[in-house]
């Protein structure tokens, strides 16, 4: 039986850097990410997508200030897990950047992106979100490392 997790992923930029943060425990572990995690109960996708930003980078955003870049579903099929994400980008943003105990934050020329220390999925997403294409994205996991299978298009709407 399928387990099911909705979570959000934020993608900080200022001009032509991005902020990802190394994930320091749990799923992703040791790879460089966006900022983001599951969506309680009850709790609407934009602000559980601020609550996670604040919590593991220590930056503060408005949801008027997170755009839409994508949805994707993974499916790993070594466990049973489903996680749908809904990925946000942002520019605007204020406070002070902090490590946390779950990331350690640092800024990446957009040309540097560490790709090869990223979930596997990440290259084929990213020039989406550079061209300000919203898509939609299905891909199959064998573990955290191995995709099986993968089909991203552009949409009207996630
Ligand atoms: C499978 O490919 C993935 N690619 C990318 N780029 N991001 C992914 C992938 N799979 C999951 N993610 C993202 C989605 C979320 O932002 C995090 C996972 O959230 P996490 O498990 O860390 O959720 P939290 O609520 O923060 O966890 P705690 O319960 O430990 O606080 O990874």
């Amino acid at each position: 039986m399928n387990r099911y997790l909705c979570c959000t992923l934020v993608q900080i930029f200022d001009h032509k850097r991005i902020l990802l943060g190394l994930k320091k425990r749990g799923l992703g572990v040791g790879k460089w990410n966006g900022f983001g995690g599951k969506v309680k109960p009850g709790e609407e996708i934009k602000m559980a997508a601020v609550r996670e930003l604040k919590e593991e980078s220590g930056l503060d955003v408005e949801t008027s200030d997170l755009t839409n870049v994508g949805k994707l579903v993974f499916e790993f099929v070594n466990n049973g897990l489903v996680i749908e994400v809904y990925v946000f980008r942002a520019q605007n943003y204020h406070g002070e950047i902090v490590e946390t105990e779950e990331m350690k934050p640092q800024w990446f020329s957009i040309d540097e992106i560490p790709f090869n220390e990223m979930w596997v999925d990440d290259i084929d997403w990213y020039p989406f979100m550079f061209t300000q294409k919203l898509f939609f994205g299905f891909m199959k996991f064998n573990g955290e490392n191995e995709m099986l299978y993968k089909e991203l298009q552009v949409v009207e709407n996630v």
